[in-house]
């Protein structure tokens, strides 16, 4: 990794993305696309070993890193409680000081995450920070409740304050190959987001075969899709790095022949920040530096920030502290 170049993006400004309105439904560029699984397998095998950013640049990585988290609590016994203390973590996802002692006062998270009945909640413990809510939607995370009622859900969720809506597609449409069915699903979930910036969770873990996964990509994003997003966080296999690279490259080509850069969002299994340094680089090869800002990168990630700060802190100290200290909620 260029660490020169590492440590740079994360002082780059803010650029407001033009945003992806989608296309018709093109069949024969959707059935054009491969995956090779064994030359993606095999990069992707490389990529832990040959990454190693070094000190002051890994503390710059880890801070980029903190901006792009969708800090998420997604439990089925969530309480206002420890909504609220989620969000005064993405407010503060680091002790004032050492982020004083890095140069980086006021950095938060990139949102946070949340099921419906907890967006009001996390509406108002955000309120006048600048960081949007986002809320899990259509029958999350199996997506398989009546339709109007996932449409519905959205609005509803929209309305109680929700700024992003993260969708689940019918998995069923793409294990029969049936493009049509899930272009003009989430053709409809994008329009009942209105205003709201829509990700796509295409649960890859259960698409079969990562040219799925490619095909599911495109039909998304030319149905209008904000982000494309790997996991719910609840499949038995969720955010990998093979996925991640045949999904980068949907969004790489999409943006080669429509202009539109449409975000990547890896969800379910971060916990580690020498993993998230791993994603970061992959994005910057793959994609270039525009994709590492907030507004078209992030992490689903429910326990990545806490091993952060102890990583942190120890960068800062060289001593760690016990996770414990940093829990989330
Ligand atoms: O979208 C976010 C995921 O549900 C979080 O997954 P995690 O708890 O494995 O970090």
């Amino acid at each position: 990794m260029d660490n020169q170049t590492a440590e740079h993006t994360t002082h780059l400004p803010l650029v407001t993305e033009p945003r992806n309105p989608g296309m018709a439904l093109n069949l024969d560029w959707v059935r054009a696309v491969q995956a090779n699984t064994s030359a993606v397998e095999r990069r992707a095998a490389t990529l832990p070993g040959r990454r190693s950013v070094k000190k002051d640049y890994q503390a710059a990585w880890m801070l980029k890193a903190i901006s792009c988290i969708d800090l998420t609590t997604l439990s089925g016994d969530d309480t206002v409680g420890r909504v609220r203390r989620l969000c005064a973590k993405a407010r503060q996802p680091v002790r004032t000081d050492m982020l004083d002692a890095l140069g980086m006062p006021g950095l938060t998270t990139g949102a946070v995450c949340v099921y419906h009945d907890m967006i009001t909640t996390a509406v108002d413990a955000l309120r006048g920070s600048g960081i949007p809510v986002a809320a899990v939607s259509t029958g999350f995370p199996a997506g398989l409740s009546p339709f109007h009622l996932r449409v519905a859900e959205i609005e509803e969720s929209v309305k109680a304050g929700a700024h992003e809506i993260d969708i689940v597609i019918s998995r069923r449409h793409v294990l029969t190959g049936d493009w049509q069915a899930l272009y003009d699903e989430m053709r409809a979930f994008r329009h009942a987001c209105g205003d709201a910036h829509v990700k796509a969770i295409l649960a890859t873990g259960e698409l079969g075969s990562l040219r799925n996964v490619a095909r599911a990509s495109l039909v998304c994003m030319m149905a209008g899709a904000d982000f494309i997003k790997t996991s719910t966080g609840k499949e038995s296999v969720n955010a990998t790095l093979p996925v991640t690279l045949v999904m980068i490259r949907a969004i790489r080509d999409y943006f080669d022949r429509t202009g539109y850069r449409v975000g990547y969002k890896p969800a379910g299994g971060i916990s580690k920040a020498k993993d998230a340094v791993v994603y970061l680089s992959l994005i910057k090869e793959e994609l270039g530096d525009r994709w590492l800002q907030p507004d078209l990168f992030r992490f689903g990630a429910s326990s990545l920030l806490g091993d952060i700060e102890r990583q942190l802190e120890h960068h800062l100290t060289g001593h760690y502290s016990a996770g414990y200290r940093h829990a989330m909620g």
